[in-house]
């Protein structure tokens, strides 16, 4: 883009069944929007709304003021300051491996894909198991997650032990202008392989959610984190919680940033229904599984920018 492109390399242009289609576009989609201080002051009723939210959409917004102050002055800055690096040293860290330290990548798994996504992004990979990276016991979605669970008649604890030593990534998207942005996508259509997404974004937009046939435009809201649940929070709810599936359109002449944090179960848990969840009514409508085995499994569906894995298992 610094050296003035006109129109974007053919790597990047979708074939025209892969496109955004306008007239399945809802435009300014408000979801959902949940303010953490209720937590305190209500937390009955901040359970009823997240399990309503997160059964009837899978994806709404969190208010935390505090925090979002210190994202938007300080984090933005240096998260765009590394983006800005030299094309040299960011190649430093290109991999496509996903369960290292760190990772600068172009779209997914270039190597694999004949259509590439239009964003670049570095990721941290955080585990207990790695000496170098760890992350602390308690989740970063652990408030959440105990909301969750108890939205499920159960422990506040239960999700959180399900998910064994958590892991977490942390990855930051950069969208830049893009000059045919009605023949690429940022993102294809996906959802997200672990357990709980937590993503902050600009006021830029371009972030959309889909419902059968029709893709929701979410309207950037200020002081507000976007969270959605991931394929293992669905399983592990026994498809109560909805794992949504969500994409990014670009924008001509605007670059997004969005940093994102997934907050996964341990690879080594296994993942199923949950057996509290299962009787003769609600019969397990997925099979137990590794959550190493699922991630592969999503992984590869991911980059075809189709439906999850998850529905294959079941
Ligand atoms: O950039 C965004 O708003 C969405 C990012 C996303 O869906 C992801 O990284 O999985
Ligand atoms: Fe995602």
């Amino acid at each position: 883009m610094d050296n003035g492109l006109v129109t974007i390399p053919g790597r990047y242009i979708k074939p025209p069944s892969h496109r955004a289609v306008k007239h399945l576009i809802i435009p300014g989609v408000e979801i959902p929007v949940i303010d953490m201080a209720a937590l305190e002051s209500d937390r009955e009723k901040f359970v009823q709304t997240l399990c309503k939210a997160s059964s009837e959409w899978g994806i709404f917004q969190v208010l935390i003021f505090l925090l979002r102050e210190f994202i938007c002055s300080q984090l933005r800055k240096i998260i765009f300051k590394i983006f800005y690096f030299l094309f040299k040293e960011k190649m430093k860290y290109y991999t496509e491996e996903v369960f290292v330290p760190v990772r600068y990548c172009m779209s997914m798994t270039p190597s694999q894909e004949t259509h590439m996504e239009w964003h670049d992004h570095f990721q941290h990979y955080f585990s207990n198991r790695e000496k170098e990276h760890p992350w602390p016991k308690k989740p970063a979605c652990y408030k959440l997650m105990s909301a969750l669970s108890e939205g499920l008649g159960l422990d506040s604890n239960r999700l959180v032990k399900s998910f064994g030593d958590s892991e977490m990534i942390l990855r930051s998207n950069y969208y830049l202008p893009c000059p045919n942005p009605d023949l690429a996508l940022g993102m294809n259509g996906h959802t997200d392989s672990g357990g709980l997404t937590i993503l902050f974004e600009d006021q830029v937009g371009g972030l959309q959610a889909r419902k059968g046939d029709l893709w929701y435009d979410l309207k950037p809201i200020k002081n507000a984190f976007i969270v959605n649940i991931a394929d293992q929070l669905e399983i592990l709810s026994n498809g109560k919680y909805k794992s949504i599936e969500h994409r990014v359109l670009v924008q001509p002449d605007q670059t997004r940033l969005s940093i994102v944090a997934f907050c996964n179960p341990s690879r080594d848990a296994v993942i199923g229904p949950l057996p509290e969840l299962i009787d003769e009514q609600n019969p397990p409508l997925y099979k137990s599984t590794l959550y190493q085995e699922h991630i592969t499994n999503v992984y590869t569906k991911y980059l075809d920018g189709k439906h999850s894995q998850k529905l294959q298992i079941k």
